[in-house]
């Protein structure tokens, strides 16, 4: 999909050089002294003690703590009734087994859940990276981690990372205020179904720099909370400047399973104006509920996994990305709707990258925002308020008190606007609201948050009302003309609307407007009802239509209403995959990949209910050559088979699992031939189905622990038979691709 012109990788941005935070190696290997870089910076010790953002009692500690490798951390993908057999599944069988193990400081090894991470879902456990992938022991452990990673059911995130999104306090239903019809006419779609859910999901929230996206994902999985049953309404628009990365947020997503992501790829800073359709069918300015604003930054806090940054640290890299952080953080606040709340965030424990972007964006809009206290959203986290001085560094580590004596040759590294406020300011601005995660609290990553909520449109002391009218030009706009016609305040910094993209050149995204041939044929075959056709869309202009796509609502409104303007990387989850020379009555057959769990509350044809022994033995099959035959099945499966012509079908298999109240139902796509079934799932699907069924996986496990560990697998192959799609995964998974902070 998509035609790839790497060597036309020009997307406009150096967000390479900007410092990911993340590491930002892309997946380059690390260097090969990477164990031996001398975990010390005397210019890093220097700027902390006098910032003394750390406790003066505590420096011993955090220095030596830092010093040390971060520990494995991971987080149970959410939304999925399934989440809870895994977590049961972690508990008694993965993270059970370490009693008598030790780390290499001779500790014993204690996995813990992460206090204040709802529903024990997140876990911590005090090995390091290097131990897990190095020592047989562990090895059950980190391949379990890999293989469910793939299959999108378990993230592999720092725990400091699963913060922002728990306090920017995502709901389904940030809209739910609005009029029905309204959310009708804007998402031009009446038929029941899409009535239904408008009216009680409706969401929408901004990622501006969500490359590699386990942020992204949690925001995604807080659209549904907690209820699989019902296709949410909500929208994340997941953003980043840099186009490979955002290749990486497309991996993720197609892990998720999402039909309400859409991904993006811009300059967060200058992220262009946005429009969706109005209560009577006009455009008006999109604004978001939520923004998450993740900047770039130096990466200090990452430091126990990254350990690179202890060479590369010096005092002006956070200089150097103030600008940045604080232009991004105002784009976050512009695309805000009144009342909404962006979470503000850096895995750097800096004030000149936190506290004083704050400072600047609350002295600029004065009456706008409001820093506001958040800790409530994760009870039992420890963290330090922000503080309110600091003294900003030049590169040679000399300490300023006041912009005017700054030296003309760091004149323009060191502005004004990076100095602390007057103690009055700092009184009102409640800096004290921010929180730092030091990494001697929790044996964790350093980090900074800070929950900004938008009282009114924005207005800048810098520009004031034009003609003394007491109106912000945001509420002009939205007011009185046309979006997509004037420049307001917040939208001064847009480029102009044509727009020219750089990077890899997308397909488009073409809605069904009319009921397509192919579609009647899918309905008939499928049994499909309730499923607006102009939810579906296909990547190519031809009629004869590959792959089809389904998005939610309020994707399909952005889209229509924003591709002209706005570079889309990717949206919509495959549903439909034509499969043509195959002997089936209809020429597509379902994606298991991410489609099925979206589709089945659709389909009333060609679902097939199992038994558990059934679910296993077609779950074990995984040579596609070698289909399982149907006399193997129970009696009643077997006469469900024969009442079906040839083609896609889905099996289902529902039961009640251990401490898990409600039924949880497993979907895998197959296909149904004359006298046999084949499951047509990834590997790493079909060995987490195969888990949760409560099935044997040892033959999958130890093909990758052979694999690893020196015995290559029967066909040499480590990720057996992985797809592109879950080599991808895997190199994610497995942190070749650093996991994001
Ligand atoms: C700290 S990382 C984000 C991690 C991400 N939120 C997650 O949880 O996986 C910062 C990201 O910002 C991106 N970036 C750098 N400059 C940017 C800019 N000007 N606009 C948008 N994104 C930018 C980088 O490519 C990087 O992916």
């Amino acid at each position: 999909m998509g035609r790839r012109n790497r060597k036309r990788n020009r997307d406009g941005t150096n967000a390479a050089k900007n410092g990911s935070g993340d590491g930002g190696n892309d997946g380059q290997k690390r260097p090969e002294h990477y164990e031996e870089i001398l975990r010390e910076n005397q210019g890093f010790n220097l700027y902390y003690k006098t910032q003394k953002v750390i406790p003066e009692d505590e420096w011993d500690n955090f220095i030596k703590t830092m010093a040390t490798n971060l520990p494995v951390a991971f987080r149970i993908t959410g939304f999925r009734a399934e989440a809870d057999i895994l977590r049961g599944i972690v508990k008694d069988v993965y993270l059970k087994n370490f009693a008598a193990a030790r780390t290499d400081d001779g500790n014993l090894v204690i996995p813990k859940s992460l206090p204040w991470y709802p529903r024990e879902l997140a876990w911590q456990v005090n090995l390091t990276r290097q131990m897990i992938r190095r020592d047989e022991v562990f090895a059950k452990l980190h391949h379990f981690l890999i293989s469910e990673t793939v299959c999108g059911a378990i993230s592999r995130q720092e725990a400091v990372s699963m913060i922002p999104p728990l306090v920017l306090d995502v709901q389904p239903n940030h809209k739910v205020s609005r009029k029905r019809n309204q959310l009708f006419s804007r998402s031009r779609i009446q038929v029941s179904v899409i009535d239904e859910l408008v009216d009680s999901f409706c969401s929408e929230v901004l990622d501006m720099c969500a490359a590699p996206g386990s942020k992204t994902t949690q925001l995604l999985e807080m659209l549904y909370a907690g209820d699989d049953t019902r296709m949410s309404e909500g929208m994340v628009v997941a953003n980043d400047a840099d186009n490979k990365r955002c290749y990486m947020l497309v991996t993720q997503a197609k892990r998720l399973n999402s039909p309400n992501l859409v991904i993006t790829n811009h300059d967060a800073s200058v992220l262009p104006k946005m429009t969706e359709t109005g209560p009577n069918g006009e455009k008006v300015a999109l604004k978001f509920d939520r923004v998450l604003c993740d900047v770039p930054c130096s990466g200090d806090g990452t430091m126990r996994k990254n350990v690179d940054v202890w060479k590369k640290w010096n005092g002006a890299n956070g200089n150097n990305l103030h600008w940045l952080q604080f232009r991004i953080a105002r784009r976050g606040l512009e695309l805000l709707k009144p009342d909404g709340i962006m979470v503000y965030s850096t895995c750097s424990l800096n004030p000149i990258e936190d506290e004083a972007i704050l400072c600047r964006l609350l002295k600029e809009y004065p009456d706008c925002l409001e820093i506001i206290d958040v800790a409530d959203k994760v009870p039992g986290l420890r963290t330090v308020p922000g503080v309110t001085t600091w003294k900003p560094m030049s590169r040679d580590l000399k300490f300023y008190e006041n912009p005017e004596e700054i030296p003309e040759k760091f004149s323009s590294q060191i502005r004004a606007a990076m100095f602390p406020p007057s103690p009055e300011e700092a009184a009102a601005f409640h800096l004290d609201r921010c929180m730092r995660i030091l990494p001697h609290h929790q044996d964790t990553g350093g980090f900074f948050l800070a929950a900004i909520r938008k009282l009114k449109p924005l207005r800048s002391v810098n520009s004031g009302p034009k003609s003394g009218e007491d109106r912000s030009s945001e509420e002009v706009q939205e007011k009185e003309k046309p979006a997509d016609v004037v420049a307001d305040e917040d939208d001064k910094m847009t480029p102009p609307k044509k727009r020219r993209f750089f990077g890899f050149r997308e397909d488009p995204f073409i809605y069904f407007n009319q009921e397509e041939p192919c579609w009647k044929t899918i309905k008939d075959f499928f049994g499909v009802e309730g499923l607006d056709h102009r939810l579906l869309l296909s990547r190519n202009r031809e009629e004869k239509k590959k792959n089809l796509y389904l998005t939610c609502a309020a994707v399909k409104d952005f889209i229509d209403c924003n591709q002209e303007n706005v570079k889309v990387i990717n949206t919509g989850i495959k549903a439909f995959i034509r499969c043509d020379g195959k002997n089936s009555d209809c020429e597509f057959r379902l994606a298991q990949e991410v489609g099925v769990n979206e589709l089945l509350r659709f389909l009333n044809k060609r679902v097939v209910k199992l038994q558990r022994e059934d679910a296993l033995a077609i779950l074990r099959k995984h040579d596609l050559e070698d289909p399982l035959q149907n006399s193997a099945l129970c009696d009643e499966t077997q006469e469900a088979l024969k009442q079906l012509s040839t083609g896609s079908v889905v099996f289902v298999y529902e039961t009640k699992m251990k401490d898990v109240e409600k039924t949880v139902r497993l979907a895998l796509v197959g296909w149904k031939g004359a006298a046999s079934v084949r499951a047509y799932v990834a590997k790493s699907d079909r060995v987490h189905l195969l888990r949760l069924c409560g099935g044997d996986t040892s033959y999958f496990e130890n093909l990758d622990i052979e694999a690893k560990f020196g015995n290559k697998s029967a066909n040499g192959d480590s990720a057996g038979n992985a797809t592109q799609e879950e080599q991808d995964a895997l190199k994610v998974a497995a942190e070749e691709i650093p996991v994001a902070v």
